[in-house]
């Protein structure tokens, strides 16, 4: 999944239109080459876009977090393969991981399950209903993705270590929740920066508003990137 350390940045494009991501993805031009479209911009016609992005080179993750029964996962994944996708998200709960695993199945796509999402916090968890730390659902969630046999998780930065230790070296570990030091944290709660989630094993990163709202978005994503590399190279 990670040709080229470009690949380590995956920029969300949560944009209201295909037109306004196109715009995004012009003005990104060669400094960024794996694109997220998540549930907005599917929405909106991102699908088609998806299709533009592969046909012109780039890399796209299909962040649409499914979950539902057994057969509507296996099929939805399935046909997410087919589209040429390189990432798609499920939420992982044991029954869901089991039906994207089967839906992916002799494809090239690989499937993350969502571990906890990092806008949740210990209360966002308590309200949900759920009792222990989000720490051990992370980690409870990351061994279920394994032993689905899927690709690797999304956790929070602030995971990445234990998950890693989890997945081992061969399982993907995908981090949104990141900031550059000094950004706006909107509504994330478990956050970190791009070097920090690197340096902790995160294989890539989601980085969305920092960029998409930056005044010059492409300076945006190579400070990012440079810091990516920084770390990695420190990592390796
Ligand atoms: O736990 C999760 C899972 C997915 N996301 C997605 O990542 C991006 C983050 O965008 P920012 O603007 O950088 O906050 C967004 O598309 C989320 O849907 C996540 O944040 N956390």
């Amino acid at each position: 999944m990670i040709s080229t350390p470009r690949d380590r940045l995956i920029v969300a494009l949560d944009l209201p239109s295909v037109s306004a991501a196109e715009a995004m993805v012009w003005q990104l031009g060669d400094a960024v080459s794996f694109y997220k479209i998540g549930l907005e911009l599917t929405i909106s016609g991102g699908l088609d876009l998806a299709a533009d992005l592969i046909q012109g080179g780039k890399k796209v993750f299909l962040d649409l977090k499914l979950h539902d029964i057994g057969q509507t996962v296996e099929r939805a994944t399935a046909a997410a393969a087919e589209r040429g996708v390189t990432l798609l998200t499920v939420h992982a709960y044991p029954q869901t991981l089991a039906a994207a695993a089967r839906g992916a199945d002799g494809s090239a796509l690989k499937v993350l399950g969502v571990t906890v999402l990092t806008s949740y916090d210990a209360s966002d968890l308590a309200a949900a209903g759920y009792v222990g730390s989000v720490e051990d659902l992370v980690l409870r969630r990351a061994v279920q993705a394994r032993e689905a046999g899927i690709a690797g998780v999304i956790c929070a930065p602030t995971d990445a270590r234990r998950v890693r230790g989890v997945l081992g070296p061969d399982g993907l570990v995908v981090t949104p929740g990141v900031r550059p030091r000094g950004a706006d944290q909107g509504d994330q709660k478990r956050i970190a920066t791009p070097g920090e989630a690197i340096e902790a094993g995160a294989d890539a990163i989601v980085v969305g508003r920092p960029i998409t709202a930056a005044a010059d978005p492409a300076a945006a994503a190579r400070a990012i990137l440079s810091e990516i590399e920084g770390a990695a190279a420190a990592r390796a």
